[in-house]
């Protein structure tokens, strides 16, 4: 079980990303680089400016004005050549270091475990991926580009202030530390309200992947209103966090923007006063005007920076939250004998299992399948027939007992040779968006169209897809909708012939398909138990009968195990499902179970 982690805070979040950085420092230094130098370039205005009031026009320096002049233009032009380099340099670094951190995240997720799953929503997910990466990224592009440069200019512009001219330049400077002050407590302030900001965006997307993924159940309900109000309820908490965000920046932007305008007229008022006593020449004060602009621009471009940096922050620490994550499986941990090798006898030795620690699901259950044997495994809805399979495959570990593969502790085991032996046919059948050739190749990346074919045939697929127009290239569409429930099954049974693992986990669809799809589905089955162990979540008849051993689930626990003729005689629990499984669903030969 996991313990709740640490919560992130601003510095250790940027800590990381300057660390993630690190793997881009060329980039980022040449970054950096023309920042400055663009940044330096600034200064040659005023000076021109300077030389032009106090120099040539009372010299009458006519022959000056072309150089003057053209020192000023090239000065520009420079800049703006090194704006349209870096603005090159910035959307390849952009780029790049997102490419890194959404490939990493993505890895990262694919690597968890699937308890990590259980509690998050997958609108949640989607958005730290699409939105919270770029968001990351912005605090370092931002943060080097825009925050750096910035605080450069401040500080180069303050010395050249101070050099030429203490007196003003003391004056010019005096709003900054309030100037300072303000934005320290706005980013306090806005700071966790811009975490709430995303959670909110993530709660909306999550609303709208559930509207998008049940549709089918929407309209049949006639359910539109419903989900309406949900994502209402879900839009207006973003609108109202948001607003609130805003309204602190309608408030700061503008304040600070004042403070800043304060020191300019101050210095409007304080330089001209000295112009009249003759202590400056008005040369001077045009070029303090200017530089002002150069104080104050960066001082307003840093407001944005730190209204950007809060909520990239806020993204990192929900990007940086799943990274550092520490219950990432290790595959490749424990012995790994070939996957031809395993031979395929499973043991369940009193193994209990529960989900959270007050619901227990497993209750000391013990099992056995020979090698090659089919074992069924029976019993009411969530007396916890899928969380066997689920502790098979390693996806869950139990709390107590132990599972055994060909005589070995199956956490010995590395779970990437466990799962290469097993395959595993869910109850859904789930087909990913993509053509029937990408959907069958999951089982074995490397088969050619030959062996395509024949996992086809063997599965009683290959009559369908041969007359979807594009063959082995036609696409599935999104869960494989764009097929029936019968052919998606027979795709799922395909890919699991494909993979020949020496371990077959099915869990039987309960959704009933045609008399026809029913038998095929029944014949390919029967095939693809064939020299392999089954363990068969069994909900028809005819794979009950033909079981060589049958468990009996109810509430957790194991009731009786035997053949069918046997449990009929033993189990009284056995003898009544299977009474109203006769009764029922005789036509169809399914089990009911619920
Ligand atoms: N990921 C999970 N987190 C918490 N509880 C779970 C989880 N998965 C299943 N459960 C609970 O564990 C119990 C057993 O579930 P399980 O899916 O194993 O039952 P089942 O016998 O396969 O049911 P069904 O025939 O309906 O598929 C149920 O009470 C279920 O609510």
């Amino acid at each position: 079980m996991t313990s709740a982690p640490e919560p992130m805070t601003n510095t250790s979040a940027l800590r990381r990303l300057l660390g993630f950085a690190r793997g881009h420092w060329r980039i980022a230094l040449l970054q950096l680089a023309l920042a400055v130098g663009g940044t330096g370039l600034i200064y040659v205005f005023p000076g021109v400016v300077r030389w032009f009031v106090d120099e040539i026009i009372p010299q009458r320096r006519g022959d000056l004005i072309w150089r003057a002049g053209g020192l000023a233009l090239l000065a520009f032009a420079l800049r703006e050549g090194l704006f349209y380099v870096r603005t090159r340099v910035n959307c390849t670094f952009e780029q790049r270091m997102i490419t890194d951190l959404r490939g990493r995240l993505h890895r990262k997720m694919a690597r968890l475990p699937l308890g990590w799953f259980d509690h998050q929503s997958t609108g949640d997910i989607l958005t730290k991926l699409a939105d919270d990466v770029p968001a990351t990224q912005r605090v370092i592009l931002e943060g080097i580009e825009q925050g750096s440069t910035a605080l450069l200019q401040i500080v180069v512009t303050a010395i050249v202030m101070l050099v030429a001219d203490m007196k003003l330049a003391l004056l010019v400077l005096a709003p900054t530390p309030f100037i300072a002050a303000g934005g320290w407590i706005y980013s306090r302030w806005v700071s966790p309200r811009a975490t709430a900001a995303r959670e909110a965006t993530s709660a909306l997307n999550a609303t709208l992947h559930d509207t998008i993924t049940g549709i089918r159940q929407i309209k049949s309900y006639t359910a539109e209103e419903m989900r309406q109000w949900k994502f209402l309820a879900a839009s207006q908490r973003l609108q109202e966090r948001q607003t609130r965000l805003m309204a602190a920046w309608a408030f700061y932007a503008p304040s600070m923007t004042l403070l800043g305008n304060a020191g300019l007229v101050l210095l409007l008022m304080a330089g001209s006063w000295w112009c009249v006593q003759g202590a400056m020449t008005a040369g001077r004060l045009m070029e303090f005007l200017l530089l002002v602009g150069f104080l104050y621009e960066p001082i307003s471009r840093l407001h944005g920076v730190n209204q950007t940096l809060l909520s990239g922050l806020a993204a990192a620490k929900r990007v940086f939250a799943i990274l550092e994550d520490e219950q990432e499986e290790d595959l490749d941990a424990g012995a790994a004998p070939e996957p031809a090798a395993i031979r395929g006898e499973i043991s369940f030795e009193n193994v209990s299992f529960s989900y959270r620690a007050d619901k227990p699901v497993l209750h000391g259950i013990s099992l056995h399948a020979a090698r090659h044997q089919t074992v069924a495994i029976v019993g009411a809805t969530g007396s916890g027939k899928s969380t066997v399979f689920q502790l098979l495959a390693r996806f869950y570990d139990p709390q107590s007992g132990r599972i055994w593969l060909d005589g070995q502790p199956l956490e010995k085991m590395s779970k990437r040779t466990l799962r290469q032996a097993l395959a595993y046919v869910t109850q859904e059948a789930f087909l990913f968006a993509g053509t029937v050739r990408e959907n069958l190749l999951l089982g074995r990346p490397d088969a050619d169209d030959d062996a395509l074919w024949h996992a086809l045939r063997e599965a009683s697929a290959a009559d369908f897809v041969q007359r979807l127009p594009e063959g082995l290239d036609a696409e599935v569409g999104e869960r494989g909708v764009l097929l029936s429930g019968g052919e998606r099954q027979r795709l799922a049974l395909a890919r699991a012939f494909l993979k020949d693992a020496p371990i077959l986990l099915l869990d039987e669809a309960t959704s009933a398909v045609d008399v026809k799809s029913e038998r095929l589905i029944q014949d390919a089955l029967a095939r693809l138990r064939a020299n392999r162990t089954s363990l068969v979540i069994a909900h028809r008849l005819s794979t009950i009968v033909s079981a060589d051993v049958i468990y009996v689930l109810h509430h957790g626990r194991i009731l009786a195990h035997g053949r069918h003729e046997e449990l009929l005689q033993t189990c009284p629990y056995y003898r009544e499902m299977a009474a109203l499984a006769f009764e029922g669903d005789a036509d169809t030969g399914f089990l009911k179970t619920a």
